[in-house]
């Protein structure tokens, strides 16, 4: 993704966090495996720029992600219209009850349409729900059972959720943008294509920039 900024970047020093303020004027993250992870490195950038005053305008996670079938396939991109997190609940005699249907707590966050509707025409990622997990799906009993519970589902990855809380809190505009690697389903290590994934998400990242640009100044 770094590639998609080839103007030299400036290393911000911030506690427990790494992070490149590129010339092209967005900052980039690496924000660490899992939701939490995620969720503490953003809330970190996104407190500092808050109490520099300069906060961030949208925060956007990106990585590489399982991709359920056929609707994305490996080497696709697919943009969030919903950010959920999958495994936040409780397991019941009668299966799965997400958090909210205990009575407190958040499991979607739903990025700006119109943001999600550019992003997705500029680089041509296909619109869906990303799945947040703590656990990578390795069965197809769980890949399954994700899909029954949400079947607008396209994507699962291991951030998105943290990364959207964090946001959240903030009250920033998220977007989450996963290139496929594998499919969602039994565990095939062979079957992964991280190049191929990787190689997708920098060329859609070259395509985002005006997207994100023109979304902000036209819309918003
Ligand atoms: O070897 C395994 O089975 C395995 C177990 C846990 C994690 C991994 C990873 O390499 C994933 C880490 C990283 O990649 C994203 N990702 C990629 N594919 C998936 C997926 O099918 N489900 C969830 N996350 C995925 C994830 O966001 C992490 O950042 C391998």
């Amino acid at each position: 993704m770094a590639r998609a900024f080839p103007q030299a970047g400036e290393e911000v020093r911030l506690p427990g966090v790494r992070l490149v303020r590129t010339g092209a004027g967005y900052d980039l993250l690496a924000a660490g495996v899992g939701p939490a992870l995620a969720a503490a490195s953003t809330a970190t950038a996104l407190t500092a720029a808050a109490l520099d005053g300069s906060p961030y305008d949208v925060v956007v996670s990106a990585g590489i992600g399982g991709g359920f079938q056929p609707g994305a396939p490996v080497g696709s991109l697919v943009v969030a219209d919903a950010i959920t997190v999958a495994d936040l609940g409780a397991e019941t005699a009668d299966g799965f009850l997400p958090v909210t249907e205990l009575g407190f707590g958040t499991v979607t966050h739903r990025p700006p349409i119109s943001l999600v509707r550019g992003v997705s025409e500029a680089t041509g990622a296909r619109p869906g729900t990303v799945l947040t997990v703590s656990t990578v799906t390795g069965t197809a009993a769980r890949a399954a059972e994700l899909r029954a519970r949400h079947p607008q589902a396209l994507a699962e990855g291991m951030e998105g959720f943290g990364v959207a809380e964090a946001a959240a809190a903030h009250g920033v505009p998220v977007l989450e943008i996963r290139a496929v690697s594998n499919p969602v389903g039994p565990r095939d290590r062979a079957a992964w294509r991280i190049g191929d994934a990787l190689a997708a998400l920098t060329e859609g990242f070259g395509k985002l920039a005006p997207a994100l640009e023109s979304w902000n100044t036209h819309d918003q």
